[in-house]
Formats: C-alpha cells, sequence, structure tokens
C-alpha cells in the first residue's frame, strides 16, 4: 500500500499513521483471501442460488461495500491533497484530469484491488517455495550463489538490470513455478459459444478450468516430471505451451513480466545477501496447504547469516556518512 497510496499498513511503530485504518485494512484484506479460496456450492447447483446457501452472497456484498468505501476514501484523500505525491493513485488521478471517462474512480478502484490481489500473494508463494527447494537441495543454491558471485562480483548488490544474467537463476524460477504454480488451476474461464476441447463437447456457457499444476507434472510431457531441476530450462525456451503458470492467450496474466522481474531480484538478494540452512536436519516440509494461490502447508522457516558482502557495504555506507 505504500507504492499505492504512500501508506504503511503492516508495520507497526511510527509509520503508521493512523492505526485504526490499518486495523481496518488489514480486517478487509484477511476477509477478502478467505473469501478468494471458497467455493459456492450454488455455483454447481443453481437451485441454491435463490436461498443464497450458506449465506455466502450476503457476506460478499457487505464485503464489497465495506472494501468499496475504504478505496473511495483513500482516492478521495489524495484528491484532496495539495501537493501531488508519487503513488499509484496520484498517477492515476492525474490521467483522470484528461481522461475522465476512462480513470473513472471505478476503474481506479478495481485497479488497486487487481494489484493487490493479483500482484502480491503469487510473487510471495513463489519466494517460499523456490526457497524451501534451495533449502532441500543445498547444490543447486551453492550454484545459484557461483552464479551470483562471478556476474556481479562482491562490491554491489545485484540490480534490477543485472537480472538478464542470472541465467540460472531464472531456471530455478522458471522450475519454482512449473512444480508449484502460484494460480494450480489458473483463473475460471467460460465458453463463449459451444465448442469442442481434446474431444469433449462444451457447451456454451460452462465453466472452464485449466489443471496447469497436472500439465506441468505430466511424466509424458516433462522428463523426471517430479523432481525439482532448474538444468532443464538451461537450454533456453520450452517447447509448446506446457509451461502455462500464467495462463496463456488474451487472458494471460499482464503482471508476468513484473512478477518475474521481483521475484528474480528478491530471490537473488537473499541468496547474495545471506547464508541459508535448514533448522532441523529433516528436509523442509513441501506439502501443499489448501488456498487458492497453493501455499505450503508448513510456513517456511530457515536459518540465515549474513555473508561478507553485507558486512563490507554495511561499513562502507557507514563510512560514506
Ligand atoms: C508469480 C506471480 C504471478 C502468477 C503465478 C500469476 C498468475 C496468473 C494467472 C494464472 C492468471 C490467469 C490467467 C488465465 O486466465 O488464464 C493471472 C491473471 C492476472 N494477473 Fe497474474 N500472476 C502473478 C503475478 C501478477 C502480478 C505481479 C500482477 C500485477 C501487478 C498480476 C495481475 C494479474 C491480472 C490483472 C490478471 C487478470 C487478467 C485478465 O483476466 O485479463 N499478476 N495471473
Amino acid at each position: 500500500m505504500r507504492m499505492v497510496a504512500g501508506k504503511w499498513y503492516y508495520k507497526y511503530g511510527e509509520d503508521v499513521k493512523d492505526e485504526e485504518e490499518a486495523r481496518q485494512f488489514r480486517q478487509i484484506i484477511k476477509e477478502l483471501t478467505g473469501f478468494g479460496g471458497a467455493s459456492n456450492p450454488a455455483e454447481f447447483v443453481p437451485i441454491l442460488q435463490w436461498m443464497d446457501y450458506g449465506g455466502l452472497e450476503k457476506k460478499l456484498k457487505s464485503l464489497s461495500k465495506r472494501t468499496d468505501e475504504f478505496l473511495q476514501a483513500l482516492i478521495d484523500e489524495q484528491r484532496c491533497k495539495e501537493e501531488e505525491g508519487n503513488t499509484m493513485i496520484d498517477h492515476m488521478l492525474s490521467l483522470q484530469k484528461s481522461q475522465p471517462d476512462y480513470y473513472a474512480d471505478q476503474i481506479i478502484k478495481g485497479l488497486i484491488l487487481d494489484m493487490l490481489f493479483a500482484g502480491t500473494d503469487t510473487s510471495a508463494v513463489i519466494l517460499e517455495w523456490a526457497m524451501t527447494n534451495l533449502l532441500n537441495h543445498p547444490n543447486i543454491l551453492k550454484k545459484a550463489r557461483d552464479e551470483i558471485d562471478s556476474q556481479i562480483g562482491e562490491e554491489k548488490l545485484i540490480e534490477e538490470s543485472d537480472v538478464s544474467k542470472l541465467h540460472y537463476l531464472q531456471s530455478i524460477i522458471s522450475e519454482t513455478l512449473r512444480l508449484y504454480p502460484a494460480a494450480p488451476l489458473l483463473v475460471p474461464h467460460m465458453s463463449s459459444v459451444d465448442c469442442t476441447i481434446g474431444g469433449y463437447d462444451v457447451p456454451s456457457g460452462t465453466m472452464l478450468l485449466v489443471n496447469a499444476w497436472a500439465i506441468h507434472r505430466d511424466p509424458k510431457v516433462w522428463d523426471d516430471a517430479t523432481s525439482f531441476r532448474p538444468e532443464r530450462f538451461e537450454n533456453g525456451e520450452v517447447e509448446g505451451h506446457k509451461l502455462i503458470p500464467f495462463g496463456i492467450g488474451r487472458r494471460t496474466c499482464p503482471g508476468a513480466g513484473l512478477a518475474q522481474r521481483t521475484v528474480s531480484l528478491t530471490l537473488g538478494l537473499l541468496i547474495q545477501s545471506f547464508e541459508w540452512e535448514r533448522v532441523t536436519i529433516e528436509e523442509v516440509d513441501i506439502n501443499e496447504g489448501s488456498g487458492i494461490t497453493m501455499p505450503k502447508a508448513m510456513p517456511l522457516e530457515a536459518m540465515c547469516k549474513a555473508r561478507p558482502i553485507m558486512h563490507k557495504l554495511l561499513f562502507k555506507s557507514t563510512d560514506d556518512v
């Protein structure tokens, strides 16, 4: 939310200007993510729709009203400020002046929600799975660290523009997205006309789910399908559409490039800056929990200590002061 509205809602202390507002936001996000993973029986048994089975529709309507009011208040607050800032809302409000029909408040609120839901948990989950697999495969972690040390050196931290040089790091991310796609069933689609898919007749208006998780682990499509082996991506492009963590076609994820850059940069910095170890001799648990973005069943715990580059850079920055 710092990028979106210039506010901290998850940090405690002096950076949180309004604790009540932060509490409200955290509550809204908690409820929205909870509903994101909920399945609604009424979508499969239409008769349940008119009796609002489980009260889901009523709860969602009340939550969407609170969310809408909260986001509207944020937009109004930014609009009333005398100085124009550098947040996402500021930029969209300035576009609203030149294109008022397109950048209506309703669209701005939708874009904020997109950023929050489609963009944050997905990237965080991928990072957690990548670190889990690196801790379970210390040889892969070492190879990634060696690549970073040889390509970037020990005098500076990785920057976004360096990521394209780190091919092995990117293979690790592709392999993580293959085995642990953050949206394992992509996003539900609906057939707009009668069609045939894989020999099955599908009437128009049918909900279609693509099981990317199963495609990514299909032994007919991948060698040694269930092993974590980033080397399989080292020779460049993957043929066909067998790797689809971001979907394909017109509704493919528009944040794919951003996600790949932020995940690569963050993972690269974690590897470059710290030595990582498991907290026990046993491998880190790789069971999948439930939820729309396929989290780990058990949150990752790991030990780390700063690598020499951190000491060097920290002392350098103290010297500069
Ligand atoms: C590792 C991170 C991410 C993964 C795995 C991911 C995956 C996906 C998938 C599978 C879809 C559905 C594609 C389909 O319908 O077939 C999707 C849609 C979408 N994603 Fe992402 N995403 C990620 C990060 C992001 C980020 C960072 C943003 C924006 C900041 C974003 C914005 C969106 C939006 C707006 C849609 C809906 C597109 C539409 O329906 O036309 N995603 N994403």
